[in-house]
């Protein structure tokens, strides 16, 4: 019997997935948050009990929900109580605030639905359950508990560019090889099971973050593989990067194969049926494995179809067909893994492309000329008259 019970506990174990798969990237967590309650006042002395301390969370650039998960999961996440009032402390003291650090990216929702902010910036704070009053003349010297709520922390990734393509396309290879990330790279699809982030550093110092996200495949939006789970993370990049093998893809040997086009055009329906705002994000594609023989013709075809891409369009059958097709300013034929040329000119195009994308969004950043210009216009305007 003895026997039986530790072969299947054996059996089971083998079962586990490995540890890397079993690591999960948390983007959403639920807690339960309380604010302290206010001490007791002293109705005899006029004394004042202590306010309840409050919870709120912090944006913090290192932290990350897992933590959180890690010390809260199933716990109530509660503020200290307001000291009460006393014959020799007349004001009580204040009860200890708690803080969560989350990461950047992170917006609070209420169990009601209700947003209560998103934290963008390095130690931004949101209160997430206030602390309660301490008792005093008004409250008859009695304190309040503090707010009690669900709420919810949903993380979107904040990257510059985010990287979308179907597995196997070399996505992290790309990223591995444009940036300092160290993404695991194998030879089977569905290696990359979690967004992973890197930055591009530039000889000026000037940095870009790019974030890989993964389990992007034909038919994600009816839920097939990771479905859209990761699609979020690109609302808030400034910049799409399509990345497709040169060779097509083929989702399994039951699927069909696709063309490398084939593949581009499905990559921007999935986009498309999850969200038809980012298609109007400016978007890259690079075309990868370029080091591999006869590809050069198969790049050229792709590039020409895409210049009379309105015409050939409706020819195409109507599951890779989207309603709206994204307009690439640039299609780059790269080798993640053999051509580092090809790497610094992507490099170079997307700061490019994103410098344009922030003189045309930031009204805010000029040029040191121009805005000698409006000063001097402001000061002839609204400055002393010299008559
Ligand atoms: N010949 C050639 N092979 C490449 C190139 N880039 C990537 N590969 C190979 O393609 C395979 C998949 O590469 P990955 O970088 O893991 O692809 P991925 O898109 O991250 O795949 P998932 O993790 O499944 O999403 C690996 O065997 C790589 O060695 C390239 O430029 N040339």
């Amino acid at each position: 019997m003895v026997f039986i019970f530790r072969s299947l506990c054996a059996a089971k174990q083998i079962k586990r997935p490995r540890s890397y798969l079993r690591s999960k990237f948390i983007d959403s967590v639920r807690l339960h948050v309380k604010g302290g309650t206010g001490g007791t006042g002293l109705p005899k002395y006029g004394g004042l009990g202590g306010q309840g301390g409050c919870v709120y969370c912090c944006g913090n650039e290192n932290a990350s929900l897992q933590n959180i998960l890690s010390l809260y999961r199933g716990k109530t996440v509660s503020a200290g109580h307001g000291e009460d009032s006393r014959k020799t402390k007349i004001v009580g003291n204040p009860g200890a605030d708690l803080k969560l650090e989350v990461p950047l990216g992170v917006t609070v929702y209420r169990e009601d639905g209700k947003e209560l902010g998103t934290i963008d910036k390095e130690d931004e704070t949101i209160i997430l359950a206030r602390g309660g009053p301490g008792g005093n003349k008004e409250n008859n010297f009695l304190g309040h508990f503090g707010q009690i709520h669900h709420v919810r922390l949903d993380l979107k990734l904040i990257a510059d560019i985010g990287l979308v393509g179907f597995p196997n396309a070399g996505k992290s290879s790309l990223l591995k090889a444009i940036s300092r990330a160290k993404p695991r790279i194998a030879s089977y699809p569905f290696t990359t099971i979690k967004p992973n982030k890197g930055i591009i550093l530039f000889d000026d110092h000037r940095q870009i973050s790019i974030a890989d996200l993964p389990g992007l495949i034909e038919g994600a939006h009816v839920n097939i593989g990771l479905g859209h789970k990761f699609l979020k993370h690109v609302e808030r990049t400034k910049l799409l990067l399509f990345i497709a093998d040169v060779q097509g893809f083929q989702l399994s040997p039951k699927h069909p194969l696709r063309s490398c086009l084939e593949t581009v055009l499905l990559l921007n329906k999935e986009l498309e049926l999850y969200n038809p705002d980012l298609l109007e994000k400016p978007a890259i594609l690079a075309v990868n494995k370029m080091d591999l023989e006869g590809t050069q013709e198969t790049y050229n075809k792709l590039v020409d179809s895409y210049e009379k891409i309105d015409e050939i369009i409706h020819d195409m059958p109507e599951e890779i067909r989207p309603n709206k097709i994204i307009s690439f300013t640039d299609i780059i034929s790269i080798s993640a893994l053999k051509d580092k040329e090809s790497i610094q000119k992507l490099k170079t195009t997307l700061r490019r492309r994103l410098d344009e994308y922030a003189e045309e969004n930031n009204p805010h950043i000029i040029e040191p000329k121009q805005l000698l210009k409006k000063s001097r216009v402001v000061l002839r305007e609204k400055g002393p008259k010299v008559t």
